[in-house]
């Protein structure tokens, strides 16, 4: 492989130590690092200004809310308009949580969430409301898939044709009942339980597809954490059930990103919420005492408020120290684990090829999709395979190579998120059973804590629109009723710039 630099022990043993997980080839990490050390107010119009720890003047808040992810700062939003004063704890030196608008050779990319869509009305009303320019990717001119001796490539248009033949009847058995009310996942739970049980590797059994055939599905069904018996049969057919039951809506919705990046949206509702933000507060413990909650930090800060939101990813509540312990169905949650484990999002640096693909591996392969989807973009690459280590130069190289044969490969960047403490995973896909038997329970306070994100939404449940929908629930918001949800999603579709929505293929969440 000829390299601009190499794949960098050097940087990857930093992330390590760090914590964070993330490989950078190239970027100077040490200046992140050096600011992440620091205890730091910031100032809702995003000015950090340095200040010594001071528990005592932070002590006359209404409300706690812990992590600024986008379910945070909405909840923060919300808050403030009903008049509470809140203090927003952030472990990490930055905002935004699983979404993370970063830089790599100089262009824009997101190392977690990218893509919204008009189909997802509270993150769309989000972005209508602060004007947050939205921009199309452009599309794939190539589709590669796998066969079974290898890959093939194909028009795409021909491509997801045949893969819509083959997707429909996935979830499509006659009876669209169970998921009447798509952002009620439970409405009709007599029904929904008949179908919770099952993986979406037993779905692919049932449908018994020709070798050559199932193969072309796996790299969607094995995306939830590696192998396709890990994730619920429900939780893709409540994404199909949003996206308006059917193929096109749910592939499109990777066609538009905020222009600005996912941290645009996250500053604009920040910039109004005004919380107190502080930053590198990494909480340890949350205790109840009679009409208080105390939130302290892994410094020893602690923080006193009658009320607090944990807008932390599931699989993080169980690092957290909660007195009264966390109910049964928190820590049944929180141990197995909602959002994806062994997720990697990687950006390469290829020179070859150069062109607009999508390229997507069957099961077990290091990358399970990849592909560049806009002109002079780096290429982006999505790895759930837990003995990949992004960290190891010679492995992402192989694992290119072996999709495109003729690729060079320059550099890349990498985040691990199942690496990285504040996450332990990406967005959320259910396991079998979890929506049914955990779901309702999870939603429900501890006394006076509650919970909020994206992992434990009502409707897009692994999106940001999730998160939005649950830190608006969180704080005692008014939801969106089915009739404003409707409108809305119309409304916004025509607001959306228009492109052949037929180009553009699912990599779902992640
Ligand atoms: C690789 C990847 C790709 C994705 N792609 C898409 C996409 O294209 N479209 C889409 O809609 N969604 C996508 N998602 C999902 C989406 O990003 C998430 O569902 C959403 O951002 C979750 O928001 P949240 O506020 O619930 O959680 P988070 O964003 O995780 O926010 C939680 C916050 O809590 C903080 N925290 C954690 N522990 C502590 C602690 N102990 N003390 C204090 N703070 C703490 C974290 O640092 C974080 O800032 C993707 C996610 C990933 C990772």
């Amino acid at each position: 492989m000829s390299t601009r630099n190499d794949h960098g022990a050097i940087s990857a043993n930093e992330d390590a130590a760090s914590g964070s997980g993330r490989t950078a080839s190239r970027l100077p990490r040490r200046t992140l690092l050096k600011a992440a050390g620091a205890t730091t107010l910031v100032t809702a119009a995003g000015a950090a200004v340095a200040r010594p720890a001071a528990a005592a003047e932070l002590k006359d808040f209404d409300v706690i809310v812990v992590g600024a992810g986008l379910a945070g700062v909405t909840a923060a939003r919300e808050l403030k308009a009903q008049g509470k004063r809140v203090l927003l704890l952030e472990a990490r030196n930055r905002i935004g949580g699983r979404t993370w608008t970063d830089t790599y050779l100089g262009q824009q990319i997101e190392r977690g969430g990218a893509w919204v869509d008009p189909l997802q009305p509270y993150v769309w009303r989000e972005l209508t409301r602060y004007k947050v320019p939205i921009v199309a990717d452009a599309g794939v001119e190539r589709s590669i898939l796998p066969t079974l001796d290898g890959f093939q490539e194909y028009d795409p248009a021909e491509a997801y044709a045949r893969q819509k033949e083959l997707f429909t009847p996935f979830f499509e058995d006659g009876n669209r009942e169970y998921f009447e009310r798509p952002y009620e996942p439970l409405y009709r739970e007599d029904l929904v339980r008949r179908h919770d049980g099952f993986s979406l590797r037993d779905r692919l059994d049932q449908l018994t597809y020709a070798p050559e055939e199932e193969i072309r599905l796996t790299s969607t069904t094995s995306l939830y954490g590696g192998s396709s018996k890990r994730g619920a049969l429900t939780h893709l057919t409540q994404w199909w059930a949003l996206a308006g039951w059917n193929f096109d809506g749910f592939h499109g919705v990777n066609t538009y990103r905020p222009k600005d990046g996912t941290v645009s949206l996250l500053k604009a509702i920040l910039t109004e919420a005004a919380p107190t933000l502080r930053l590198n507060s990494p909480v340890a413990s949350v205790e109840q005492d009679g009409s208080r909650v105390r939130v302290v930090t892994r410094a020893g800060e602690h923080f006193v408020a009658p009320e607090v939101i944990m807008a932390v990813p599931v699989n993080v509540w169980k690092t957290i120290r909660f007195t009264p312990a966390l109910p049964e169905a928190h820590l049944t949650a929180s141990t197995a684990g909602i959002g994806v484990p062994h997720e990697k999002k990687l950006w390469l640096d290829l020179k070859q090829p150069a062109d607009r693909f999508v390229a997507e591996a069957p099961e077990g392969h290091p990358i399970c999709i990849m592909g560049r989807f806009d002109v002079g973009q780096p290429v982006v690459a999505f790895s759930v395979k837990d003995t990949f280590d992004v960290r190891d130069g010679r492995q992402v190289e192989a694992a290119v190579k072996d999709i495109l044969p003729d690729a060079e490969l320059l550099g890349y960047t990498a985040h691990d998120w199942h690496a990285d403490e504040f996450a332990l995973g990406v967005g959320a896909f259910r396991q079998p059973f979890q929506l049914t038997r955990l779901h309702r329970d999870i939603q429900k306070p501890h006394g006076r804590v509650k919970f909020a994100g994206g992992d434990i939404a009502d409707g897009w449940s692994g999106y940001m629109d999730g998160a939005v929908e649950s830190g608006i629930r969180a704080a005692g918001g008014k939801l969106l009723t089915a009739t404003e949800i409707k409108h809305l999603t119309s409304a916004a579709a025509l607001r959306a710039p228009q492109v052949d929505r037929r180009l553009y293929r699912s990599m779902s969440a992640f």
